[in-house]
């Protein structure tokens, strides 16, 4: 959400979403900056937002703004950065580095902004540095690689669908969590849906949101379905049955079941069980 919208700031105290992202950077207008600055730093300290993690989208310090935004996080300790425009692993190296040097806390992780040309080509490398950059998280940039690459939203995105899938093996490779880019129509709930199941094949961890009415949604859409849930707990039964206990493989309802679908399995259980 825009950091210069105090409305909006005040709105996501009771918006049932896991993340919120502080916007310092393209929602907001170079006029505005500062004012957005002091708004975010007032938010953050003040608190109130439950569970939900914090995150601060700062300028990118190639402009006037960036290192101002990243004292300001110093100061404030969100639960993450979300650095803009990476290209390449420094650029994040760099933001963490001068994030700690200024006294940041240790909770704070970076996350990388996936959204031009250079980073795709660069994103093995860029979630490489995630142990010493403390990065955790890449996202999808999809506006600005539409813009970057000319290429268009139509069809499926399937002009951008190498880029995504690059990304997240990339984060799969390195133990980080994915997320997707925004849904620009958002009073579009039809397309929004086909979008969440599309993530959510490609292996998503979730999708940024622009509005609040993307939220019910988007939480159904990246949720284990009760079916997922029943079918991950009837693995987990069969492999604790003791003639299973030696097993590697099993047949389940006629299907082949391995060790490594319990784990799958097992980790759609914890989802379930941390979602109710
Ligand atoms: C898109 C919007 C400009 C639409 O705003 P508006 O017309 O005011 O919406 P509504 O009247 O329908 O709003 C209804 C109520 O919801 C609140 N609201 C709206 N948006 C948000 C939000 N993002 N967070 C929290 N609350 C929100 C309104 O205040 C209304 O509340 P109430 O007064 O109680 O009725 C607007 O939604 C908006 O600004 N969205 C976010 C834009 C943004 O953050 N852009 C940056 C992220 S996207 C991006 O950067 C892409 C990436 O970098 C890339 O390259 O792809
Ligand atoms: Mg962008």
């Amino acid at each position: 959400m825009p950091g210069a919208n105090e409305r909006a700031l005040e709105k996501a105290k009771t918006l049932p979403a896991d993340s919120l992202i502080l916007d310092l950077e393209d929602s907001v207008a170079p006029d505005a900056k500062a004012d957005a600055r002091a708004k975010v730093a007032a938010a953050v300290k003040a608190g109130g937002f439950g569970r939900r993690e914090l995150v601060i989208r700062i300028n990118g310090l190639d402009t006037p703004w960036g290192v101002d935004d990243l004292r300001m996080a110093a100061e404030v300790n969100p639960d993450a950065i979300l650095v803009p425009k990476v290209a390449r692993p420094g650029d994040i190296v760099n933001v963490s580095k001068i994030h700690f040097g200024m006294g940041g806390a240790e909770k704070t992780r970076m996350w990388a902004m996936m959204e031009t040309p250079m980073a795709i080509f660069n994103v093995r490398e860029i979630a490489s540095v995630h142990q010493v950059a403390r990065l955790s998280c890449l996202v999808l940039g999809t506006n600005d690689l539409l813009k970057e690459s000319r290429a268009l939203a139509t069809g499926g995105r399937f002009a951008i669908l190498p880029w995504l899938s690059m990304t997240l093996l990339a984060a799969r490779a390195y133990g980080l969590d994915v997320i997707d880019g925004v849904y620009n129509d958002f009073r579009d709930e039809q397309g929004f849906r086909a979008e969440c199941e599309q993530g959510r094949t490609l292996g998503m961890d979730g999708k940024t949101l622009i509005h609040p009415g993307q939220i019910a949604a988007c939480n159904e859409m990246f949720s284990p379905s009760p079916e997922e849930v029943a079918w991950a707990r009837k693995i987990i039964a069969a492999f604790q049955l003791p003639e299973n206990a030696a097993k590697g493989v099993i047949t389940v309802d006629g299907k082949m079941v391995e060790r490594l679908h319990l784990a799958m399995a097992d980790r759609v259980a914890a989802i379930a069980e941390a979602i109710s």
